[in-house]
Protein backbone atom coordinates (compact mmCIF):
# COMPACT_ATOMS: atom_id res chain seq x y z
CA UNK A 1 0.00 0.00 0.00
CA UNK A 2 1.72 3.47 -1.12
CA UNK A 3 1.63 6.11 1.71
CA UNK A 4 1.07 9.18 -1.06
CA UNK A 5 -1.86 10.99 -1.64
CA UNK A 6 -3.01 10.79 -4.34
CA UNK A 7 -5.11 14.10 -6.40
CA UNK A 8 -7.01 13.72 -10.03
CA UNK A 9 -7.57 16.45 -12.27
CA UNK A 10 -10.32 15.88 -15.20
CA UNK A 11 -9.71 17.71 -18.45
CA UNK A 12 -13.13 17.79 -20.08
CA UNK A 13 -12.19 20.34 -23.13
CA UNK A 14 -13.75 20.22 -27.19
CA UNK A 15 -12.40 17.08 -28.57
CA UNK A 16 -12.11 14.65 -25.41
CA UNK A 17 -11.88 13.98 -21.47
CA UNK A 18 -8.80 12.75 -19.86
CA UNK A 19 -7.95 12.06 -16.55
CA UNK A 20 -4.91 12.32 -14.58
CA UNK A 21 -3.46 11.30 -11.09
CA UNK A 22 -0.73 12.85 -9.75
CA UNK A 23 1.26 13.14 -6.30
CA UNK A 24 -0.36 15.59 -4.03
CA UNK A 25 3.10 16.49 -3.06
CA UNK A 26 5.56 16.58 -6.16
CA UNK A 27 2.79 16.93 -9.16
CA UNK A 28 4.19 13.59 -10.68
CA UNK A 29 1.98 11.93 -13.03
CA UNK A 30 1.08 8.32 -11.90
CA UNK A 31 -2.31 7.50 -14.12
CA UNK A 32 -3.33 8.94 -17.52
CA UNK A 33 -6.20 7.71 -19.43
CA UNK A 34 -8.40 9.39 -22.01
CA UNK A 35 -12.04 9.09 -24.01
CA UNK A 36 -13.44 10.85 -27.40
CA UNK A 37 -16.17 13.43 -27.36
CA UNK A 38 -18.50 14.26 -30.70
CA UNK A 39 -17.11 15.80 -33.02
CA UNK A 40 -19.65 18.85 -32.98
CA UNK A 41 -20.14 21.80 -31.41
CA UNK A 42 -23.51 20.88 -29.74
CA UNK A 43 -23.17 18.00 -27.68
CA UNK A 44 -25.52 17.03 -24.39
CA UNK A 45 -23.50 16.90 -21.29
CA UNK A 46 -24.21 13.34 -20.54
CA UNK A 47 -21.96 12.83 -23.28
CA UNK A 48 -18.98 13.98 -21.33
CA UNK A 49 -20.15 12.22 -18.11
CA UNK A 50 -20.04 8.70 -20.67
CA UNK A 51 -16.26 10.23 -21.17
CA UNK A 52 -15.31 10.64 -17.71
CA UNK A 53 -16.81 7.38 -17.01
CA UNK A 54 -14.75 5.47 -19.79
CA UNK A 55 -11.57 7.31 -18.99
CA UNK A 56 -11.81 6.99 -15.36
CA UNK A 57 -12.77 3.33 -15.24
CA UNK A 58 -10.31 0.82 -14.74
CA UNK A 59 -9.66 1.85 -11.33
CA UNK A 60 -7.98 5.03 -12.82
CA UNK A 61 -9.27 6.62 -9.30
CA UNK A 62 -8.59 3.89 -6.77
CA UNK A 63 -6.95 5.81 -3.67
CA UNK A 64 -7.65 9.64 -5.09
CA UNK A 65 -8.51 11.62 -1.86
CA UNK A 66 -9.48 15.44 -3.88
CA UNK A 67 -10.46 15.68 -7.69
CA UNK A 68 -11.02 18.76 -9.62
CA UNK A 69 -12.09 19.68 -13.49
CA UNK A 70 -10.74 22.26 -16.15
CA UNK A 71 -13.59 22.51 -18.59
CA UNK A 72 -13.87 23.71 -22.27
CA UNK A 73 -14.70 27.88 -21.72
CA UNK A 74 -18.14 29.14 -21.98
CA UNK A 75 -20.52 25.93 -23.20
CA UNK A 76 -24.00 27.24 -22.14
CA UNK A 77 -25.30 24.12 -20.18
CA UNK A 78 -29.11 24.82 -20.10
CA UNK A 79 -30.89 23.32 -16.54
CA UNK A 80 -34.78 22.87 -15.88
CA UNK A 81 -35.95 23.99 -12.14
CA UNK A 82 -35.52 19.77 -11.74
CA UNK A 83 -31.79 20.24 -12.57
CA UNK A 84 -32.50 18.63 -16.15
CA UNK A 85 -30.70 19.51 -19.09
CA UNK A 86 -32.89 21.37 -21.22
CA UNK A 87 -31.41 21.43 -25.01
CA UNK A 88 -27.73 20.01 -26.18
CA UNK A 89 -25.01 22.48 -24.85
CA UNK A 90 -23.68 24.91 -27.34
CA UNK A 91 -20.02 25.08 -27.09
CA UNK A 92 -17.59 28.07 -27.15
CA UNK A 93 -16.72 26.85 -31.40
CA UNK A 94 -19.95 27.70 -32.23
CA UNK A 95 -20.91 30.62 -34.12
CA UNK A 96 -24.63 30.53 -35.04
CA UNK A 97 -24.40 33.29 -31.76
CA UNK A 98 -22.06 35.89 -33.74
CA UNK A 99 -25.58 38.03 -34.72
CA UNK A 100 -26.48 38.30 -30.98
CA UNK A 101 -22.75 39.21 -29.70
CA UNK A 102 -23.14 41.99 -32.13
CA UNK A 103 -26.77 42.97 -31.09
CA UNK A 104 -25.82 42.82 -27.16
CA UNK A 105 -22.89 44.71 -28.52
CA UNK A 106 -25.20 47.73 -29.66
CA UNK A 107 -27.41 47.36 -27.15
CA UNK A 108 -24.99 47.72 -24.17
CA UNK A 109 -23.35 51.12 -26.07
CA UNK A 110 -20.20 48.84 -27.83
CA UNK A 111 -17.14 47.32 -27.23
CA UNK A 112 -15.80 49.58 -24.37
CA UNK A 113 -19.25 49.10 -22.76
CA UNK A 114 -18.59 45.45 -22.43
CA UNK A 115 -15.10 45.90 -21.24
CA UNK A 116 -15.98 48.05 -18.46
CA UNK A 117 -18.98 45.54 -17.54
CA UNK A 118 -17.46 42.05 -17.73
CA UNK A 119 -13.80 42.91 -18.81
CA UNK A 120 -13.70 41.56 -22.42
CA UNK A 121 -15.25 42.78 -25.76
CA UNK A 122 -18.15 39.79 -26.57
CA UNK A 123 -17.64 37.44 -29.66
CA UNK A 124 -20.20 34.35 -30.11
CA UNK A 125 -17.83 32.05 -27.90
CA UNK A 126 -18.92 33.91 -24.70
CA UNK A 127 -22.18 32.48 -22.88
CA UNK A 128 -24.70 35.44 -22.75
CA UNK A 129 -24.61 35.69 -26.47
CA UNK A 130 -25.82 31.98 -26.73
CA UNK A 131 -28.13 32.50 -24.38
CA UNK A 132 -29.67 35.80 -26.39
CA UNK A 133 -29.57 33.05 -29.28
CA UNK A 134 -31.58 30.98 -27.34
CA UNK A 135 -34.21 33.34 -26.25
CA UNK A 136 -34.86 34.21 -29.97
CA UNK A 137 -34.86 31.29 -32.21
CA UNK A 138 -36.25 28.37 -29.28
CA UNK A 139 -38.91 30.19 -27.19
CA UNK A 140 -39.90 26.98 -26.11
CA UNK A 141 -36.58 25.62 -24.97
CA UNK A 142 -35.85 29.19 -23.28
CA UNK A 143 -39.07 28.79 -21.57
CA UNK A 144 -37.98 25.79 -19.16
CA UNK A 145 -34.58 27.26 -18.49
CA UNK A 146 -34.05 27.78 -14.95
CA UNK A 147 -30.34 28.06 -14.60
CA UNK A 148 -27.06 28.33 -16.65
CA UNK A 149 -24.06 26.77 -16.24
CA UNK A 150 -20.76 25.92 -17.65
CA UNK A 151 -19.11 22.39 -19.06
CA UNK A 152 -17.08 22.60 -15.72
CA UNK A 153 -19.44 23.06 -13.08
CA UNK A 154 -21.76 20.70 -14.91
CA UNK A 155 -18.97 18.28 -14.54
CA UNK A 156 -18.34 19.41 -10.84
CA UNK A 157 -22.03 19.08 -9.91
CA UNK A 158 -22.24 15.52 -11.87
CA UNK A 159 -19.45 13.66 -9.96
CA UNK A 160 -21.04 15.28 -6.14
CA UNK A 161 -24.00 13.88 -7.56
CA UNK A 162 -23.16 10.45 -8.58
CA UNK A 163 -21.10 10.33 -5.53
CA UNK A 164 -23.81 11.44 -2.81
CA UNK A 165 -22.63 14.70 -2.33
CA UNK A 166 -24.52 17.25 -4.40
CA UNK A 167 -25.71 20.74 -2.68
CA UNK A 168 -25.36 23.35 -4.95
CA UNK A 169 -24.32 24.42 -8.53
CA UNK A 170 -20.33 26.08 -8.26
CA UNK A 171 -17.93 27.71 -10.83
CA UNK A 172 -15.18 29.90 -10.08
CA UNK A 173 -13.55 32.90 -11.49
CA UNK A 174 -11.52 31.70 -13.90
CA UNK A 175 -14.32 30.06 -16.09
CA UNK A 176 -17.16 32.56 -14.78
CA UNK A 177 -15.32 35.16 -16.56
CA UNK A 178 -15.90 34.09 -19.71
CA UNK A 179 -19.74 33.99 -19.75
CA UNK A 180 -20.07 38.00 -20.31
CA UNK A 181 -22.56 38.49 -17.24
CA UNK A 182 -19.80 37.71 -14.15
CA UNK A 183 -17.04 40.93 -13.51
CA UNK A 184 -13.17 39.80 -13.07
CA UNK A 185 -13.06 43.84 -11.44
CA UNK A 186 -15.83 43.27 -9.00
CA UNK A 187 -16.35 39.94 -8.86
CA UNK A 188 -19.96 40.11 -8.78
CA UNK A 189 -22.21 38.83 -11.28
CA UNK A 190 -24.53 41.12 -13.70
CA UNK A 191 -27.94 40.08 -13.18
CA UNK A 192 -28.90 42.97 -15.37
CA UNK A 193 -26.83 41.88 -18.40
CA UNK A 194 -28.42 37.97 -17.75
CA UNK A 195 -31.78 39.90 -18.46
CA UNK A 196 -30.60 42.24 -21.47
CA UNK A 197 -29.26 39.02 -23.15
CA UNK A 198 -31.92 36.48 -22.14
CA UNK A 199 -35.03 38.44 -21.00
CA UNK A 200 -35.63 37.46 -17.40
CA UNK A 201 -32.59 36.49 -14.91
CA UNK A 202 -31.57 32.77 -14.35
CA UNK A 203 -30.17 30.84 -11.32
CA UNK A 204 -26.17 30.97 -11.67
CA UNK A 205 -23.34 28.80 -10.06
CA UNK A 206 -21.74 30.06 -6.53
CA UNK A 207 -18.16 31.65 -7.53
CA UNK A 208 -16.29 29.51 -5.25
CA UNK A 209 -12.56 31.16 -3.85
CA UNK A 210 -9.96 29.54 -5.52
CA UNK A 211 -9.21 26.86 -3.16
CA UNK A 212 -12.29 26.47 -1.85
CA UNK A 213 -14.31 22.80 -2.10
CA UNK A 214 -18.00 22.34 -4.51
CA UNK A 215 -18.24 19.31 -1.71
CA UNK A 216 -17.04 16.65 -0.81
CA UNK A 217 -18.73 12.58 -2.01
CA UNK A 218 -20.41 10.23 0.46
CA UNK A 219 -16.71 8.07 0.65
CA UNK A 220 -14.66 11.21 1.94
CA UNK A 221 -13.79 12.50 -1.35
CA UNK A 222 -12.91 16.36 -2.33
CA UNK A 223 -14.20 17.86 -4.99
CA UNK A 224 -12.72 21.45 -5.51
CA UNK A 225 -13.46 24.14 -7.42
CA UNK A 226 -12.40 23.51 -10.73
CA UNK A 227 -11.84 26.18 -13.52
CA UNK A 228 -11.82 26.89 -17.46
CA UNK A 229 -9.00 24.25 -19.48
CA UNK A 230 -6.80 27.25 -19.96
CA UNK A 231 -7.18 28.79 -16.41
CA UNK A 232 -6.27 24.95 -15.28
CA UNK A 233 -3.48 25.00 -17.81
CA UNK A 234 -2.20 27.89 -16.33
CA UNK A 235 -2.40 26.03 -13.06
CA UNK A 236 -0.44 23.05 -14.08
CA UNK A 237 2.34 24.72 -15.79
CA UNK A 238 5.20 26.82 -12.97
CA UNK A 239 4.90 30.25 -14.57
CA UNK A 240 7.38 32.70 -14.58
CA UNK A 241 7.15 36.57 -15.65
CA UNK A 242 7.74 36.78 -19.01
CA UNK A 243 6.77 33.23 -19.69
CA UNK A 244 3.76 33.22 -22.30
CA UNK A 245 1.47 30.01 -23.07
CA UNK A 246 0.65 28.96 -26.55
CA UNK A 247 -1.70 25.99 -26.59
CA UNK A 248 -2.93 24.40 -29.96
CA UNK A 249 -5.37 21.77 -29.41
CA UNK A 250 -9.10 23.00 -30.55
CA UNK A 251 -8.70 25.99 -29.94
CA UNK A 252 -5.65 28.25 -30.22
CA UNK A 253 -5.23 30.45 -26.69
CA UNK A 254 -2.27 32.89 -25.93
CA UNK A 255 -2.39 33.68 -22.48
CA UNK A 256 -0.41 34.56 -19.47
CA UNK A 257 -0.88 35.51 -15.47
CA UNK A 258 -1.12 38.88 -14.62
CA UNK A 259 -1.76 40.71 -11.50
CA UNK A 260 -3.99 43.39 -13.01
CA UNK A 261 -6.75 42.65 -15.84
CA UNK A 262 -5.86 44.28 -19.40
CA UNK A 263 -7.73 46.21 -20.82
CA UNK A 264 -8.54 45.64 -25.13
CA UNK A 265 -11.01 47.46 -26.83
CA UNK A 266 -10.36 46.35 -29.40
CA UNK A 267 -11.40 42.36 -28.47
CA UNK A 268 -7.65 40.54 -29.48
CA UNK A 269 -7.14 40.09 -25.82
CA UNK A 270 -9.80 38.98 -23.16
CA UNK A 271 -9.72 40.09 -20.07
CA UNK A 272 -10.65 36.82 -18.17
CA UNK A 273 -9.67 36.12 -14.53
CA UNK A 274 -7.30 32.92 -13.35
CA UNK A 275 -7.76 29.87 -10.84
CA UNK A 276 -5.53 32.02 -8.22
CA UNK A 277 -7.12 35.28 -7.99
CA UNK A 278 -5.33 36.58 -10.44
CA UNK A 279 -5.90 37.57 -14.12
CA UNK A 280 -5.34 35.38 -17.19
CA UNK A 281 -5.25 38.01 -20.18
CA UNK A 282 -5.68 35.24 -23.13
CA UNK A 283 -6.82 35.44 -26.83
CA UNK A 284 -8.27 32.66 -28.26
CA UNK A 285 -8.86 31.50 -32.06
CA UNK A 286 -11.91 28.52 -33.28
CA UNK A 287 -8.70 27.23 -35.68
CA UNK A 288 -5.72 25.22 -34.37
CA UNK A 289 -4.72 22.07 -34.40
CA UNK A 290 -7.75 20.82 -36.35
CA UNK A 291 -5.78 23.42 -39.66
CA UNK A 292 -3.09 20.66 -40.21
CA UNK A 293 -5.81 17.47 -39.42
CA UNK A 294 -7.46 19.41 -42.67
CA UNK A 295 -4.71 19.82 -44.52
CA UNK A 296 -3.37 16.09 -43.91
CA UNK A 297 -6.47 14.86 -45.29
CA UNK A 298 -5.89 17.30 -48.04
CA UNK A 299 -3.09 15.86 -49.12
CA UNK A 300 -4.65 12.39 -48.35
CA UNK A 301 -1.58 11.67 -45.89
CA UNK A 302 -1.25 11.50 -41.99
CA UNK A 303 -0.02 14.00 -39.38
CA UNK A 304 3.97 12.42 -39.49
CA UNK A 305 3.67 12.70 -43.11
CA UNK A 306 2.29 16.45 -42.82
CA UNK A 307 4.90 17.22 -40.41
CA UNK A 308 7.71 15.31 -42.67
CA UNK A 309 6.67 17.30 -46.02
CA UNK A 310 6.14 20.78 -44.03
CA UNK A 311 9.91 20.44 -42.87
CA UNK A 312 11.02 19.92 -46.07
CA UNK A 313 9.62 23.18 -47.54
CA UNK A 314 11.66 26.30 -47.32
CA UNK A 315 9.93 28.97 -45.07
CA UNK A 316 7.50 30.56 -47.05
CA UNK A 317 6.08 28.37 -48.57
CA UNK A 318 7.73 29.19 -51.93
CA UNK A 319 5.13 31.87 -51.79
CA UNK A 320 2.37 30.03 -50.85
CA UNK A 321 0.17 31.97 -47.21
CA UNK A 322 -3.19 30.02 -45.89
CA UNK A 323 -5.40 32.06 -43.95
CA UNK A 324 -6.55 29.51 -41.81
CA UNK A 325 -10.43 30.13 -41.01
CA UNK A 326 -11.76 26.79 -41.76
CA UNK A 327 -14.06 27.19 -39.30
CA UNK A 328 -15.01 30.66 -39.44
CA UNK A 329 -12.24 32.73 -36.47
CA UNK A 330 -13.59 34.28 -33.03
CA UNK A 331 -10.10 36.67 -33.16
CA UNK A 332 -10.29 38.18 -35.56
CA UNK A 333 -13.94 38.52 -35.12
CA UNK A 334 -14.67 36.85 -38.80
CA UNK A 335 -17.58 34.58 -37.75
CA UNK A 336 -18.54 33.78 -41.34
CA UNK A 337 -14.93 33.58 -42.82
CA UNK A 338 -13.85 30.58 -44.57
CA UNK A 339 -9.98 29.90 -45.08
CA UNK A 340 -7.90 31.54 -47.80
CA UNK A 341 -4.63 29.55 -50.02
CA UNK A 342 -3.16 32.56 -51.61
CA UNK A 343 0.31 32.61 -54.08
CA UNK A 344 -0.11 29.76 -56.11
CA UNK A 345 1.64 29.52 -59.08
CA UNK A 346 2.53 26.11 -61.42
CA UNK A 347 6.18 26.02 -59.77
CA UNK A 348 5.23 26.28 -55.85
CA UNK A 349 2.24 23.89 -56.19
CA UNK A 350 3.42 21.16 -54.19
CA UNK A 351 2.56 19.53 -50.95
CA UNK A 352 5.29 20.18 -49.31
CA UNK A 353 4.67 23.75 -49.29
CA UNK A 354 1.10 23.26 -49.03
CA UNK A 355 2.14 21.06 -45.95
CA UNK A 356 4.40 24.19 -44.44
CA UNK A 357 1.54 27.07 -45.42
CA UNK A 358 -1.11 25.03 -43.55
CA UNK A 359 1.89 25.30 -40.17
CA UNK A 360 2.74 28.44 -41.07
CA UNK A 361 -0.73 30.03 -41.30
CA UNK A 362 -2.35 28.31 -38.33
CA UNK A 363 1.00 29.76 -36.40
CA UNK A 364 0.48 33.59 -37.21
CA UNK A 365 -3.20 33.22 -36.67
CA UNK A 366 -1.80 32.77 -32.93
CA UNK A 367 1.15 35.34 -33.40
CA UNK A 368 -0.57 37.75 -33.29
CA UNK A 369 -2.43 37.38 -30.10
CA UNK A 370 1.45 37.19 -28.35
CA UNK A 371 1.90 40.42 -30.10
CA UNK A 372 -1.08 41.74 -29.01
CA UNK A 373 0.09 40.83 -25.79
CA UNK A 374 3.64 42.70 -26.42
CA UNK A 375 1.33 45.81 -27.21
CA UNK A 376 -0.28 45.98 -24.04
CA UNK A 377 3.84 45.98 -22.49
CA UNK A 378 3.40 42.51 -21.55
CA UNK A 379 6.97 40.59 -21.24
CA UNK A 380 7.69 37.90 -23.88
CA UNK A 381 10.89 35.90 -22.68
CA UNK A 382 9.77 32.71 -23.77
CA UNK A 383 6.44 30.65 -25.29
CA UNK A 384 5.95 27.48 -23.10
CA UNK A 385 3.80 25.35 -26.26
CA UNK A 386 1.24 22.81 -24.90
CA UNK A 387 -2.10 21.62 -26.83
CA UNK A 388 -1.99 18.36 -29.26
CA UNK A 389 -0.35 20.17 -31.72
CA UNK A 390 2.71 20.95 -29.52
CA UNK A 391 3.31 17.08 -30.09
CA UNK A 392 4.86 18.23 -33.79
CA UNK A 393 8.12 18.70 -34.55
CA UNK A 394 6.66 21.09 -37.23
CA UNK A 395 5.18 23.52 -35.28
CA UNK A 396 8.21 22.86 -32.69
CA UNK A 397 10.69 23.93 -34.85
CA UNK A 398 8.68 26.58 -36.64
CA UNK A 399 7.30 28.30 -33.97
CA UNK A 400 10.39 30.29 -32.95
CA UNK A 401 10.91 32.42 -35.68
CA UNK A 402 7.39 33.53 -36.38
CA UNK A 403 6.87 34.56 -32.41
CA UNK A 404 10.17 35.99 -32.29
CA UNK A 405 11.27 34.31 -29.02
CA UNK A 406 12.13 30.64 -27.94
CA UNK A 407 10.03 28.44 -27.83
CA UNK A 408 9.91 25.54 -24.80
CA UNK A 409 8.41 22.38 -24.65
CA UNK A 410 7.65 21.30 -21.44
CA UNK A 411 7.67 17.63 -20.37
CA UNK A 412 4.68 15.91 -22.37
CA UNK A 413 1.74 16.35 -19.83
CA UNK A 414 -1.97 17.02 -20.08
CA UNK A 415 -1.77 20.65 -18.66
CA UNK A 416 -5.46 21.01 -17.95
CA UNK A 417 -5.45 17.90 -16.33
CA UNK A 418 -2.10 18.72 -14.08
CA UNK A 419 -3.48 22.29 -13.54
CA UNK A 420 -7.13 20.38 -12.36
CA UNK A 421 -5.13 18.57 -9.68
CA UNK A 422 -3.08 20.72 -8.49
CA UNK A 423 -6.39 22.87 -7.74
CA UNK A 424 -7.52 19.42 -5.76
CA UNK A 425 -4.22 19.04 -3.85
CA UNK A 426 -4.49 22.27 -2.91
CA UNK A 427 -8.42 22.14 -1.87
CA UNK A 428 -7.26 19.18 0.09
CA UNK A 429 -3.98 21.18 1.96
CA UNK A 430 -5.65 24.21 3.31
CA UNK A 431 -2.78 26.21 2.29
CA UNK A 432 -2.58 29.65 1.32
CA UNK A 433 -0.75 29.19 -1.51
CA UNK A 434 -1.19 25.76 -4.03
CA UNK A 435 2.04 22.97 -3.16
CA UNK A 436 4.91 23.70 -5.37
CA UNK A 437 5.08 21.46 -8.69
CA UNK A 438 8.27 20.81 -10.47
CA UNK A 439 7.57 21.78 -14.37
CA UNK A 440 10.16 19.59 -16.35
CA UNK A 441 11.05 20.99 -19.97
CA UNK A 442 11.30 18.30 -22.83
CA UNK A 443 13.10 20.43 -25.08
CA UNK A 444 13.86 24.21 -26.32
CA UNK A 445 13.67 25.45 -29.69
CA UNK A 446 15.30 29.23 -30.46
CA UNK A 447 15.17 31.68 -32.78
CA UNK A 448 16.67 30.79 -36.09
CA UNK A 449 19.28 33.28 -37.52
CA UNK A 450 16.99 33.61 -40.72
CA UNK A 451 13.90 35.77 -40.32
CA UNK A 452 10.53 34.70 -40.90
CA UNK A 453 9.45 38.44 -40.86
CA UNK A 454 8.34 37.96 -44.95
CA UNK A 455 5.95 35.07 -44.00
CA UNK A 456 4.45 37.14 -41.32
CA UNK A 457 4.10 40.18 -43.21
CA UNK A 458 2.87 38.54 -46.34
CA UNK A 459 -0.25 36.91 -43.92
CA UNK A 460 -0.56 40.12 -42.49
CA UNK A 461 -1.47 41.57 -45.62
CA UNK A 462 -3.34 38.89 -47.17
CA UNK A 463 -5.67 39.15 -44.27
CA UNK A 464 -5.97 42.96 -45.07
CA UNK A 465 -6.60 42.33 -48.92
CA UNK A 466 -9.13 39.73 -48.00
CA UNK A 467 -10.90 40.92 -44.65
CA UNK A 468 -10.00 44.72 -44.19
CA UNK A 469 -8.58 43.64 -40.78
N1 LIG B 1 1.63 15.53 -34.00
C1 LIG B 1 0.54 16.28 -34.13
N2 LIG B 1 0.51 17.26 -35.05
C2 LIG B 1 -0.60 18.05 -35.18
N3 LIG B 1 -1.71 17.91 -34.44
C3 LIG B 1 -1.73 16.95 -33.52
C4 LIG B 1 -0.63 16.09 -33.29
N4 LIG B 1 -0.95 15.23 -32.29
C5 LIG B 1 -2.23 15.56 -31.92
N5 LIG B 1 -2.70 16.58 -32.66
C6 LIG B 1 -4.03 17.21 -32.61
O1 LIG B 1 -4.29 17.77 -31.35
C7 LIG B 1 -5.71 17.91 -31.20
C8 LIG B 1 -6.10 17.57 -29.78
O2 LIG B 1 -5.43 18.47 -28.93
P1 LIG B 1 -5.99 18.77 -27.48
O3 LIG B 1 -5.12 19.83 -26.90
O4 LIG B 1 -6.15 17.50 -26.72
O5 LIG B 1 -7.44 19.36 -27.85
P2 LIG B 1 -8.68 19.80 -26.94
O6 LIG B 1 -8.10 20.11 -25.58
O7 LIG B 1 -9.22 21.00 -27.63
O8 LIG B 1 -9.67 18.68 -26.92
C9 LIG B 1 -6.34 17.00 -32.24
O9 LIG B 1 -6.94 17.83 -33.24
C10 LIG B 1 -5.16 16.23 -32.80
O10 LIG B 1 -5.31 15.91 -34.18
O1 LIG C 1 -13.02 29.43 -25.84
C1 LIG C 1 -11.91 29.18 -25.44
C2 LIG C 1 -11.11 30.17 -24.66
O2 LIG C 1 -11.73 31.41 -24.52
C3 LIG C 1 -11.31 27.83 -25.76
O3 LIG C 1 -9.93 27.81 -25.47
C4 LIG C 1 -12.06 26.74 -25.02
O4 LIG C 1 -11.76 26.86 -23.64
C5 LIG C 1 -11.79 25.36 -25.59
O5 LIG C 1 -10.47 24.98 -25.48
P1 LIG C 1 -9.78 23.66 -26.06
O6 LIG C 1 -10.77 22.57 -26.09
O7 LIG C 1 -9.22 24.00 -27.40
O8 LIG C 1 -8.68 23.39 -25.05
Amino acid sequence: MSDRTLVAGVDSSTQSTKVVVCDAETGEVLRLAKAPHPDTTEVHPDRWWEAYLSASGDGILDGVSAIAVGGQQHGMVTLSEQDSVVRDALLWNDVRSAGAAADLTAELGGPAAWVDAVGSVLVGSFTVTKLRWLAQHEPEHAARVARVVLPHDWMTGRILQHGGGFERWTTDRGDASGTGYWSAATGDYRPDLLELAFGRVLDVPEVLAPAAPAGRTSDGMLVAAGTGDNMGAALGLALSPGDVVVSLGTSGTVFTPHDHAIRDESGAIAGFADATGRHLPLMCTLNAARVMTAAAAMLGVDLAALERLALSAESGAGGLSLLPYLDGERTPDLPGATGTLSGLTRTNATPANLARAAVEGMLCNVVAGVDALRDKGVRVDRILLIGGAAASQAVRQIAPGLFRAPVVVPRPAEYVGVGAARQAAWALSGAAEPPVWDLGIDSVFDVPARDASDVLDRYTALLAQVHGR
